[in-house]
Parts: C-alpha cells; sequence; structure tokens
C-alpha cells in the first residue's frame, strides 16, 4: 500500500469497524476487512447483504474484476460454477473502450478460505482458492492492466445491475489521499512502474471487441478454427476461451504450437490471465508433448538433429544428380522431403505419385517424382542403419501409439496456435489427442502468415470444421503507419484452399506509429544499426531484431555486441522485459510482439528457375509480412543490398 504507517491504520481501522457492523463470521470480517482497506487505493468493493447463491463481494481494481466468495470449508465445484455464472451475467457486455465490451472470461473467480480448510490442488479448478493470509496476491502489480478511469466506469456500470449488495468505501486522512490519488490514478511514475514490469494496459485481459468476446464464449459441437490476418488477436481470443472452457470443464488442457519458443511466452500470459487455471494447463510445442508422452509409455527415439541432417546428406549425395537438373538448390530438396513427403505422412510412392504439392513451385512429372522418392528411401535407410528418427517420425510414432491405447486423463480442451506452420502429421496428431467432440480442439492461424513451405488442407487431417470457422478482422497490434506498411507487402493466402480474410483487409483501431526504411550495401550496415539503435525512443527490453535466417541472425548480434548493445537470442524469449535486445528469425518472432522491431534484410541468391523462383518469392513475402507487423509503435526496415 501507498501510504504511511499512521494513514494505513487509520484506514484499517474504519475497515474493520464498517465490516464488524455487518458480519459476525472471523474470517468473512478478516477478509473483506482486508479487501475494503483497498478501497483507499482506488479500488471499489460491492458486499453482499441479501440472500447466499451469489458471490459474497464483487472487487474491481486496475488488476481486474473479481467475484468472491468466502468460506470455510473451501467450497464445492458445483456451488462454485453457479456463482460463477452469475458473475458473468452481471459483468457481461459492460462498455469498454472503443467499442469493447467485458468478455465472461474476463471475471476472476475466488475463493477466500480460510487457514484449515484444505483447498485441493491449487490453481487447478473453476476458481482461485486463496487463503484469507494470502489476500495480497490479489493487488499484484505485475497484473495491472486498466486504468483507474476504467476501474471506475466498471463499477458505476455494475452498480447498475446489483441488487442486495452494499458499496463500502474507506479512505486515507486527506492529506495522503490527495497524494494517493495522485500515484493510483494516471500518474506517470506509477505507469512507469507498470511498464518497467509489462506493457502498459493490457486493456483486453478484461475488454474485448465483441467478436473476440463472442468467439471466446461460443459453444462449439466439434472442431472449430479461428483465423484472421496478423494481430487481430487471435491468441488472446484463443486464451480466454481456454479459460471460459476450462472453467466449465474438468481435465488438463492443453495449449501447443509447431515452434518451441512460443508456448512458454504465451504461459507467462495465460498465468497473468487465468491464475485458477495456471496448474491445469499445459503450454509445450507438440514435438516437446510427443517425446514426453512417448517416454511415458517406454519409447526413446533418438532424434539427434545433426545426426539425422547427416543421413540427409549422405542420401544426397547419392541422388543428387538427377534433381540438380531440374532445380539446383538443396534446400528445395530437403523440404520437398521434409515438409511434403514426411510432413504429410506419405508412405508410398503411388500415394506421392497422386497428391497436389500445394505452394511447391516446380511441377514434379511421374518421372521426376520417382527420383525424389528415391532420395527420400536412402535418407529413411539411413536413418533406420543408424538407429535414428526425425521429428516427423516423433510425431507419427506418437499418433499411433495414442491409436494403440488413449490417454489415461484426456484433455479438456486442446488449443493450436499458429496452425498454418504445423505439417499434416502433426495435425493428424492433434485430432487423436483432441478427439471431436464438443469444444475440444481449436486452430488457430493465418496462412497469410505461414514461414515454412508447403501447404495442406484441414480436410487432409480429417478435422471437421464445416460451419465452425471464424474470422477476426479488427487489428489492436500494429499503429496504423505500420500497418499500412505491412499491408504493401503482398503475400497470398491460399492455405486449406479458402480465401481468408488478408491483412489489407484489417480494420485499425491505433493511430500514428513510425517506420522508417532504410537501404545500403553490408559495409554500410554495422554503422547504421548502431545509429537506429541510439535513436531508438523505446526500451532495448521492448525492441526485437528480426531476420531471415540463423546465419543473418548471428551476424547482427555480433554486429550490435561489438557497437556495444547488449542482446539475447528471441529463443530465450519469454515475454518478461529484459534491458536487452532480443535477436532471432522470423520463425522465431512470429506469434510475439514488440513495441519496436528492426528488421534486417540480408542479400539471399535466387534459385535460376522461374518457378522456383516464384515459391521462394511467395514464401519471402509471408515472411517478411510476419516480421513487419511483429511491431506496434516502430518499425525500422533495413534492406542490405550486395
Ligand atoms: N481486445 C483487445 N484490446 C486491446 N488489445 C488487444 C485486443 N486484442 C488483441 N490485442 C493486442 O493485439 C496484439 C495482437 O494480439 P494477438 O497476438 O492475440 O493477435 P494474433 O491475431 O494472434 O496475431 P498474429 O497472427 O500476428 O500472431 C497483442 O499485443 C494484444 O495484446
Amino acid at each position: 500500500m501507498g501510504l504511511s504507517t499512521h494513514a494505513r491504520r487509520q484506514v484499517q481501522r474504519q475497515a474493520t469497524r464498517l465490516i464488524a457492523e455487518r458480519f459476525r463470521d472471523p474470517l468473512r470480517r478478516n477478509a473483506l476487512a482486508g479487501l475494503l482497506e483497498r478501497t483507499a487505493e482506488g479500488w471499489h468493493l460491492a458486499v453482499r447483504t441479501g440472500a447466499p447463491g451469489t458471490a459474497d463481494a464483487f472487487l474491481i481494481g486496475r488488476a481486474g474484476v473479481f467475484a468472491v466468495v468466502v468460506t470455510d470449508p473451501a467450497p464445492d465445484e458445483a456451488t462454485m460454477r453457479e456463482v460463477a455464472r452469475d458473475a458473468e451475467e452481471r459483468f457481461a457486455g459492460l462498455p469498454g473502450p472503443g467499442g469493447q465490451r467485458i468478455a465472461r472470461s474476463a471475471v476472476t473467480l475466488v475463493a477466500i478460505v480460510g487457514a484449515d480448510s484444505s483447498p485441493g490442488p491449487r490453481n487447478a479448478g473453476p476458481f482461485w482458492s486463496l487463503p484469507a493470509a494470502k489476500l495480497d496476491q490479489l493487488f499484484r502489480r505485475d497484473t495491472v492492466h486498466l486504468t483507474a478511469r476504467q476501474a471506475a466506469k466498471i463499477a458505476d456500470g455494475l452498480a447498475a445491475r446489483l441488487r442486495g449488495y452494499e458499496w463500502l468505501t474507506v479512505s486515507a486522512p486527506e492529506k495522503e489521499a490527495g497524494s494517493f490519488e495522485l500515484l493510483s490514478a494516471e500518474s506517470v511514475a506509477d505507469e512507469q512502474l507498470i511498464a518497467a514490469v509489462e506493457r502498459p494496459f493490457e486493456t483486453w485481459m478484461t475488454f474485448l471487441h465483441p467478436d473476440q468476446a463472442a468467439l471466446a464464449a461460443r459453444n462449439y459441437s466439434g472442431p472449430a478454427r479461428i483465423s484472421g490476418p496478423a494481430g487481430t488477436g487471435k491468441t488472446v481470443v484463443a486464451l480466454h476461451r481456454m479459460r471460459h472452457v476450462g472453467r466449465r470443464s474438468t481435465g488438463p488442457l492443453l495449449f501447443t504450437t509447431f515452434v518451441r519458443t512460443l508456448p512458454p511466452v504465451n504461459e507467462t500470459t495465460f498465468r497473468r490471465l487465468a491464475p485458477e487455471l495456471a496448474d491445469r494447463a499445459q503450454f509445450v510445442s507438440l514435438h516437446a508433448w510427443a517425446r514426453a508422452f512417448l517416454q511415458r509409455r517406454g519409447i526413446e527415439l533418438n532424434t539427434h538433429s545433426r545426426l539425422t541432417k547427416d543421413a540427409f546428406g549422405r542420401a544426397w549425395k547419392e541422388h543428387r544428380e538427377p534433381l540438380e537438373r531440374l532445380g539446383p538448390n538443396y534446400d528445395y530438396w530437403e523440404t520437398e522431403v521434409q515438409r511434403i513427403i514426411k510432413g504429410q505422412g506419405i508412405r508410398t510412392l503411388e500415394k506421392y505419385q497422386s497428391i497436389h504439392r500445394a505452394r511447391r513451385g516446380l511441377r514434379l512429372d511421374r518421372g521426376q517424382r520417382e527420383k525424389v522418392w528415391q532420395l527420400y528411401t536412402a535418407y529413411e535407410e539411413n536413418l533406420a542403419a543408424n538407429g535414428l528418427h526425425d521429428f516427423h517420425d516423433l510425431l507419427s510414432r506418437a499418433s499411433i501409439e495414442l491409436e494403440r491405447q488413449p490417454l489415461e486423463e484426456p484433455y479438456a480442451s486442446v488449443v493450436v496456435d499458429e496452425a498454418q506452420d504445423m505439417t499434416l502429421t502433426g495435425l493428424r496428431l492433434l485430432r487423436t489427442i483432441a478427439g471431436d467432440g464438443p469444444n475440444q480442439l481449436l486452430l488457430v492461424g493465418d496462412g497469410q502468415q505461414q514461414v515454412y513451405p508447403g501447404g495442406w488442407r484441414l480436410s487432409d487431417a480429417g478435422i471437421p470444421i464445416q460451419g465452425r470457422g471464424e474470422v477476426l478482422k479488427v487489428n489492436y497490434r500494429n499503429r496504423a503507419s505500420i500497418l499500412d506498411f505491412a499491408r504493401r507487402i503482398n503475400a497470398v493466402d491460399d492455405l486449406d484452399g479458402a480465401a481468408g480474410v488478408a491483412l489489407r483487409d484489417a480494420d485499425s483501431v491505433n493511430e500514428g506509429g513510425v517506420v522508417q526504411s532504410w537501404t545500403g550495401t553490408p559495409a554500410e550496415l554495422p554503422d547504421a544499426l548502431a545509429a537506429a539503435v541510439r535513436a531508438l525512443e523505446i526500451p532495448l527490453g521492448e525492441t526485437a531484431l528480426i531476420t531471415f535466417s540463423n546465419a543473418d541472425a548471428d551476424q547482427c548480434r555480433r554486429l550490435l555486441e561489438s557497437a556495444g548493445v547488449p542482446t539475447r537470442a528471441l529463443e530465450r524469449y519469454v515475454g518478461a522485459a529484459e534491458d536487452r535486445l532480443h535477436v532471432g528469425t522470423v520463425h522465431r518472432a512470429k506469434g510475439l510482439d514488440f513495441r519496436a522491431v528492426l528488421v534486417v534484410q540480408l542479400p539471399r541468391p535466387a534459385p535460376e528457375d522461374p518457378a522456383e523462383q516464384e515459391e521462394q518469392h511467395e514464401l519471402r513475402s509471408r515472411q517478411r509480412l510476419v516480421a513487419a507487423t511483429r511491431a506496434r509503435d516502430f518499425l525500422w526496415w533495413g534492406a542490405v543490398q550486395s
């Protein structure tokens, strides 16, 4: 509390007296007085005076909205679900900034329990179980996401919907109240303090666009998909939805992606949004999930990546000649084997002959496909001879094992973020993990942002989406000038055969923003980059430098370090602010955002074949679009020309 000891004592005395006049039960007296004290800091508290069956109190402040039950022993889940439903109804739809509304899933349900009552597993139910002695956790600074004015407006709106409740408030002595008001409301010092911990005003934790709010709470009879251009809040909705579904179910929840680096960031966010479900929700890449699952079943696969690469290299040496005549690029054929043959789980030449190779530039006739198949089989033989498996094998093996014997404890809900970069093998595994039941599988993605080659249709993975495909259109991330810049990148979205909504059709809500473009030679890059970083008005910890290959990222990191700029690999980013500039490839940056982004585009040799050129161009456009749309307020785009 930001009050002097003397003022705090006065506030405590007032609170204890007001509560003692109304309640007899010691736990209730203690807990509600603890909450009431906070009204001296700008929190709003309504306590129930009418019949039981609903929340004992509603608490509203800069860390969100809470429905509170005070109880000893710990409450049962059915009772709390009823309380939750009532609370959700009361808050639902209250207006917020820019036409947004409070989401049902924004209300945090808290049971304040006695010291001796056993609350069961912590953070694992539809409510947050908190001993009275630990009330302080409700007021943690790292969960602040509303302005004082927004909190007051919510309290006003709620007041009109509350019968049988009384608003109580205490205040600090006048002199201190004045100085505290300055601190608690819109004070610059306070904002800076919060900004140091997290992005100020992540208002989406309470307010959603009506379309977002509808998707967060919609009931789906089978697998569903949320798509929409970059920055439209797909991940935000997926996290709200996870809370919504989690509150209405039992069993574990899974949030997964193709990339390893994204789940920890989303886990940090989810723990702030839904602390009560933190221990029930698992955030893990699909490969890590598959490996852990197989280990539990006593199956260990050796996927040493350097050795598997060697196995491919040896196969390539043997079979390169006819393929090089078609297209000389090693990477092209590695991708063909990895993303098309293995990624789609193709086991026979016959099948490979029959498929449509989506998003691949070179057309291959039957004879040519046979040559690719020889490369593939040589690779498989090399793997087998050395007891090796690649990451695709990990996923297909997990599917087989899961079909043989289902999970001991099925998931209540599975969310797949950045689904556009999954392989078909991955999607099939996900379907087996989640099943087709109501609300069990949610795929979130945007075909325009696919950063790996190759494509698929959800129907190829046997995932029935009919009528459950949703699209979001309002961009909340990028300021207008950044969005304009990104819209000019012409990235196609033909993934899954459906014409999606492209970034150019997204609505923008954030004014302003700065984009700076720089073009120069490799020799000029070090100075230009150092100057761009020096001129940054945004802290390094909220800035990322994005490249299009690992080698380019290493080069830029070296340049920055020798210019005295502290850096950190984007792989290690978990969402916490650090005073280091994060550097990494677009593959690591996808799904994330930063206040400032520097993009360095180094020259790459273009393939000779026009079809291959076209494919590379399309992929690069999508990657550039992802890179540009990571920036919220400031974008520096450096194009190095040879
Ligand atoms: N309702 C909202 N109010 C305020 N900010 C929001 C809202 N929805 C999303 N945002 C913000 O917009 C940004 C983008 O959200 P999110 O990452 O969920 O979008 P996305 O569609 O998954 O993006 P991408 O596909 O580019 O990864 C985030 O910074 C998020 O905090």
